[in-house]
């Protein structure tokens, strides 16, 4: 059995940082494979991965949840096929729900290790209503407070309470019987995605599931892909960003920037924009992809 863990939690809360400042660091020793699943056609966080991890998978465009259900399954059969990985990561995106890529995992002889839900301590009031960003917490066994630098002591102690009764609310259970399908949650704080060794230790092996729940995949969001024409003015792309509508909860891409000799990773999700690594290998051209409720107003590009 392939050991496998499962990433998830709302956009932008850290899950590639979390790969990429953790289980990177616990891994380094081993064969790891990492899936990754994005919102949108255009994957930017398999490209952050591959500077880290020699076997990367990109499964873009749509939800691994729905519409990318029997692509996940086939990639993951290859996968083990052609790497025969010692662990396995799975990011789901941050749009989807993992109780089915828990089954896929399992249906396909993976032990599940854990199942980690990142969440964004700084913004989870602005996505709390949000119905996957629930369903992602009470999949989970695992739950890491997030970007933990940006809130303080009482706030953190409040979600951390609140965070626990969203889990007793939402948490996983078999349809016929009731019975939870995990008995407890462990809640770690983080800084940059920064947990402790025993999160990937294996004391938070799921036992085998035997039945789904239903599917409640509500989530509706709608992406724009932006070029640039390059290179870009750092200033210029700052202010860009920061003028986005409310409605544009995040976006990402790889840019190169002026007097900067390689792309660089952009982010910004709830109102935060920070350049992140460089991504020496990238070719294409600069993109920005934006990521909003339904039906946002188009975004001019005056870059
Ligand atoms: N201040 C602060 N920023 C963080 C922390 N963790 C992550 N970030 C930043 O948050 C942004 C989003 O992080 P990602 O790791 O890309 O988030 P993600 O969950 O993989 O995003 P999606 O794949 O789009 O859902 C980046 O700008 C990170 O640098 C943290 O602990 N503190």
């Amino acid at each position: 059995m392939t050991p496998a863990y499962v990433i998830t939690g709302f956009l932008g809360s850290g899950k590639t940082t979390l790969l990429l400042n953790s289980a990177k660091e616990y891994f380094r020793d081993k064969k790891v494979a990492v899936i990754v699943n994005e919102f949108g056609e255009v994957g930017v966080d398999g490209k952050v991965l591959q500077n880290a991890y020699s076997k990367v998978m990109e499964l873009p465009e749509g939800c691994i949840c729905c519409t990318l259900h029997a692509e996940f399954e086939k990639g993951l059969a290859q996968i083990r096929a052609d790497y025969n990985p010692e662990v396995l990561f799975v990011e789901t995106s941050g749009a989807s729900e993992p109780f089915p890529v828990m089954m896929s995992l399992q249906n396909l002889g993976c032990s599940i290790e854990a199942v980690i839900c990142v969440v964004d301590s700084k913004n989870f009031h602005k996505y709390r209503e949000n119905p996957t960003a629930l369903h992602q917490i009470g999949s989970s066994n695992v739950i890491v407070l997030n970007k933990a630098d940006l809130v303080d002591e009482e706030e953190l102690k409040n979600l951390e309470g609140e965070i626990r009764d969203l889990w007793e609310r939402y948490k996983l259970k078999n349809l016929f019987t009731g019975e939870e399908i995990f008995k407890r949650v462990a809640v770690y704080r983080a800084v940059y995605g920064k947990v402790p060794p025993e999160v990937f230790s294996g004391s938070y092996t799921m036992k085998e599931l035997i039945d789904i729940p239903s599917h409640a995949h509500e989530l509706k969001l709608s992406q724009e892909v932006l070029l640039l024409e390059e290179p870009v003015n750092y200033e210029e792309l700052e202010k860009f960003i920061n003028s986005l509508p409310e409605t544009i909860v995040r976006a990402k891409g790889i840019v190169r920037l002026e007097h900067s000799p390689n792309p660089v990773l952009v982010n910004y999700s709830f109102g935060l924009f920070e350049i992140g690594t460089e991504v020496p290998d990238f070719r294409g051209r600069s993109f920005l992809i934006l990521i909003g409720e339904p039906g946002h107003k188009k975004v001019e590009l005056n870059l």
